[in-house]
């Protein structure tokens, strides 16, 4: 991806990352330029990322959606280098300045859990049955620092405690607790070694939704508090647009939108970003009366991507062109992008209110 635009519109972030960048000059927490992610090779290869460029700050919350496939968990993999051999990976993923990419293992090993964590959806099948939760907290704690087995099973305690759970609860096994329950343990763990980066992929999928709002609470204040960047990944973008400040969708391995999340999910400017705010309903929005509207046609299988702009079969507003013609992102207004040749042709709509922006789940 590059920051030249097709019809020649200023882009407003030359670098072509997200986000603003920092007025001392020093790195962003996260910076991600020209990311391409292959799976296999050959007439077979399956390309899940193609050339996304991202940025965090610290304190910064990026939503990250698309629908199922789009390739927001290889992006979130690939973030700490933990897709399988069978992927091949190019662009740059600087973390403070340092590539991870690039990085020797040793370090690596370092910068996992204690530079950046992820939180995995289905926290059931994240944790390790058979081990007490407190023990698996405690875990990257004796591995990233020189403490005692004793101390490390009481920041254990510290860390539930944290997310909202007694520290007695260190002695449970991950069936004795409730899901909502296994997930805050997930995110105690995320934060034993005081990530600096958090990326949370789909952390509230499998919750039902009291249990979800109280989790995306609880995110949403440990960023606060603690001053860490999140990348948060869903395919609810309603979810996403209640939780953080930038939002960025991708379709078929690109990110095809992206701006503050509430304006994107209020009024996208890309045609996929606009069906998939419509395909979840908005409380506090009149056309919330009517059954959220589903998104016509499957995505494309990534092995065998139309020409032009890959969204163009499913699109409604796509012109004969657009089955030629491949987009960049280019300048949607405010600190805003969109991959469309059509962005210029409507102007940007109001700011949204906050009722406008409630998402369906709270
Ligand atoms: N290990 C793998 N080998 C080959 N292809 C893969 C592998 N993992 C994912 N893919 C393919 O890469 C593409 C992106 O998958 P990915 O899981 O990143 O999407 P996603 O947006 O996270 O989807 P979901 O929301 O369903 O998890 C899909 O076509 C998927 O089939």
């Amino acid at each position: 991806m590059t920051a030249t635009t097709t019809t020649g519109t200023p882009d407003p972030h030359p670098s072509g990352a997200l986000g603003a960048t920092r007025p001392t000059g020093e790195p962003p927490l996260l910076e991600v330029r020209d990311l391409t992610v292959t799976y296999g090779g050959g007439a077979g290869a399956v390309p899940a990322v193609r050339g996304v460029d991202l940025r965090v700050e610290a304190g910064q919350k990026l939503g990250i959606a698309g629908e199922s496939g789009c390739g927001k968990s290889t992006l979130a993999l690939a973030l700490l280098r933990l897709l399988p051999a069978t992927a091949k990976l190019s662009g740059e993923i600087l973390l403070d300045g340092e590539d991870v990419l690039t990085m020797k293992w040793g370090r690596l090993r370092a910068v996992r859990w204690a530079g950046a964590s992820i939180v995995f959806q289905g926290a059931m099948h994240s944790l390790n049955a058979v081990h007490r939760v407190g023990d698996q907290i405690a875990e990257p704690i004796l591995l990233h620092s020189r403490a005692t087995p004793a101390a490390a099973r009481r920041r254990a305690g510290e860390l539930l405690e944290q997310v909202g759970l007694p520290a007695a609860r260190a002695q449970a096994y991950p069936h004795e607790l409730s899901g909502g329950q296994r997930q805050r343990v997930m995110i105690a763990m995320a934060l034993a070694c005081d990530p600096r980066l958090i990326v949370a992929d789909e952390p509230t999928t499998a919750l039902d939704v009291m249990i979800q709002a109280q989790i995306l609470r609880l995110i949403e204040q440990l960023v606060a508090d603690q001053n860490v960047g999140l990348i948060m990944i869903s395919h609810d973008l309603a979810v996403l647009a209640d939780t953080c400040d930038r939002l960025a969708v991708m379709y078929a391995g690109r990110v095809v939108e992206e701006g503050p999340a509430r304006r994107v999910y209020a009024d996208a400017r890309h045609p996929y970003g606009r069906a998939l705010s419509a395909a979840f309903p908005r409380i506090g929005d009149p056309a919330s009366r009517h059954a959220p509207r589903g998104l016509p046609g499957d995505p494309p299988d990534p092995a065998a991507l139309p020409g032009g702009c890959t969204f163009h079969p499913r699109c409604p507003v796509a012109l004969d062109r657009c089955a030629t013609e491949d987009q960049e992102l280019r300048a949607a207004g405010p600190e805003r992008r969109a991959a469309c040749v059509r962005v210029d042709e409507a102007p940007e709509g109001p700011a949204p209110s906050r009722a406008d922006d409630t998402r369906s789940t709270a």
